[in-house]
């Protein structure tokens, strides 16, 4: 398209909220009134299930759960007055917790004031914490975050060694709307440990996040942890930020948490709207769903091009891919649905895989993230009358127009500035956007199968650890490891029970690995108890 036709597109396809001043520009996504016309009646469908949705349907069939993370940000939506009732009192006791660690009437035992705060989780129970912190996070936060958010030894030590003394003045956090998962617990027993070390009384550091009764929530009440904070089972991990799971960590940073939950209550209402042209969340999943041919052809290749939103793309890969990553579909075909996404920040990836972008595979469309305001503060000029902001805007809209030149799509949302409204509502348009998609491809985009299956085999991979090893003790010598898997019944799982052997070896001087690395069917396995 000419120019003078690319403005009117973009004029015709502008999507504009007064109240956020937020932009979505879509008209670089080769959309047209016909594509339109042909998906309004899915789109009618869509609107239609997400209104049901919101009232309370079991919009998750296969865990026979409700989809509730859009009552937080507005409790009257609630289908019951309890459920009203449970949100308003769960902000209010994060509130009144905060203020009392802030005022130090909540304080370590040995005085002071908690300073630290250890976060430990991981998915949704970290993506969204970890987000928001780098994004809104003051400088001169009244509590500094760190996050665990794996069960890598070497990461606890880390965390734990710089931390070192500091320890005696942070706050643990343990996040698990199950209160189960493995690496969570893991960092929970790390962490605890580190404090008893410290000669440190853990559970007066300590507060939980987690559905009621869960495993989790037994520890803290039975070790009377300083507080439990309710998930709920209608909240997916991947939608909990504006929960107690990131409002929380949020406001223990001096984030305004108020202006979150009203940003994301905003936008809501705008993505309410059963219009595909004046609905900001149904014009992103038109785009995707234009894009990628329903089917997730093209990757979402994410952008913001400011340093504060660098972790936007991390957050939205679990929300995206985890929603709408399914291999089948509500009817139950087989679909392997999804969209790949991947993106650091601009400009620096420009200096990293925009090449391929612009000149090699054509397998994405481009997500910018613009925000409009640079700095607080006065610019200073990097060159005459142009500053770096002046250079960052230049160049997203040069790599914009780079790609569209060569028959790339990308869509820009535009910010007004990175604040606790503006993030709060791109949470939620990105939420509304995978829900109205998930409607449109057909899946269930608020539970996870894939994910059990990998957690299943790991715990099978650690009990046949554990056999490994006691049948080693029974030995007197060096056992071929190929008569150690036959005498367990188990010949079948000789790699894998070489390779954990192997970690174990690395790790553990009683096993050792007798033989050449290069010929492992030969090794002989000795446990030097
Ligand atoms: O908060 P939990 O229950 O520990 O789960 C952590 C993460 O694991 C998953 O259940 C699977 O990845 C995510 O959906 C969730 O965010």
């Amino acid at each position: 398209m000419d120019p003078l036709t690319l403005w009117q597109q973009y004029q015709d396809w502008l999507y504009y909220h007064p109240e956020l001043k937020l932009y979505l520009d879509v008209s670089r996504m080769g959309l047209d009134q016909a594509t339109v016309a042909t998906l309004t009646p899915a789109f009618q469908q869509a609107f239609q299930a997400m209104a049901e949705l919101e009232a309370g349907a079991i919009a998750n069939p296969d865990e026979d759960r409700m989809v509730g993370h859009y009552w937080l940000r507005d409790p009257d939506l609630a289908p019951a007055p309890e459920l009203t009732a449970e949100i308003r009192a769960t902000l209010e006791q994060i509130k009144t917790f905060v203020d009392q660690v802030h005022s130090g009437q909540i304080a370590p035992p040995q005085g002071g004031k908690f300073r630290d705060v250890i976060s430990v989780g991981i998915g949704g129970s970290a993506l969204g914490p970890q987000f928001v912190s780098q994004a809104l996070a003051p400088l001169d936060a009244p509590l500094n975050i760190h996050f665990l958010d794996n069960t890598d030894p070497a990461g606890f030590d880390r965390l734990l060694t710089q931390l070192g003394d500091r320890l005696v003045n942070s706050l643990v956090l343990v996040v698990s709307k199950s209160g189960g998962t493995p690496e969570t617990c893991n960092g929970m027993v790390e962490v605890a440990a580190a404090f008893q070390r410290a000669g440190l009384d853990f559970p007066k550091h300590a507060v939980a996040i987690t559905m009621n009764g869960s495993k989790l929530f037994q520890i803290a009440q039975t070790n009377h942890w300083l507080a439990i904070f309710p998930m709920y089972d209608w909240v997916g991990g991947r939608t909990s930020e504006l929960s107690a799971v990131g409002l929380l960590p949020a406001a223990l940073q001096g984030i305004a948490i108020e202006e979150m939950l009203t940003g994301a209550k905003q936008m809501d209402a705008a993505t309410r709207v059963p219009q595909i042209k004046t609905n900001p969340a149904a014009l992103l999943a038109l785009a995707w769903y234009h894009a990628g041919n329903g089917k997730g052809e093209k990757d979402m290749v994410v952008l913001p091009y400011k340093d504060s939103l660098q972790l936007f793309s991390r957050y939205l890969q679990q929300l995206v891919m985890e929603s709408l990553g399914k291999e089948k579909d509500l009817d139950g075909q087989i679909v392997h649905q999804g969209i790949a996404v991947y993106g650091n920040k601009g400009t620096t990836d420009q200096h990293a895989y925009v090449q391929q972008l612009r000149d090699g595979l054509a397998n994405f469309f481009l997500t910018f993230i613009e925000v409009l305001k640079d700095r607080p503060g006065t610019p200073i000029d990097v060159e005459p009358g142009i500053t770096s902001g002046d250079y960052l805007c230049g160049l997203l809209l040069g790599t914009r127009q780079a790609l569209y030149d060569n028959d790339r799509p990308s869509l820009t949302v535009t910010l007004p500035e990175v604040t606790p409204t503006t993030v709060g509502a791109l949470i939620a348009l990105y939420e509304r956007a995978v829900g109205l998609y998930g409607f449109l491809v057909n899946v269930n985009a608020y539970h996870q199968p894939g994910v059990e299956a990998g957690k299943k085999a790991a715990a099978a991979n650690l009990a046949l650890q554990l056999k490994l090893v006691n049948a080693l003790k029974q030995e007197s010598g060096p056992i071929p490891l190929i008569d150690l898997v036959t005498k367990l019944g188990v010949p079948e799982q000789a790699e894998m029970a070489y390779l954990l052997l192997r970690h174990l070896a690395a790790n553990d001087q009683r096993v050792e690995l007798l033989g050449s690395p290069q010929t492992p069917g030969q090794l002989r396995v000795v446990w030097q108890g």
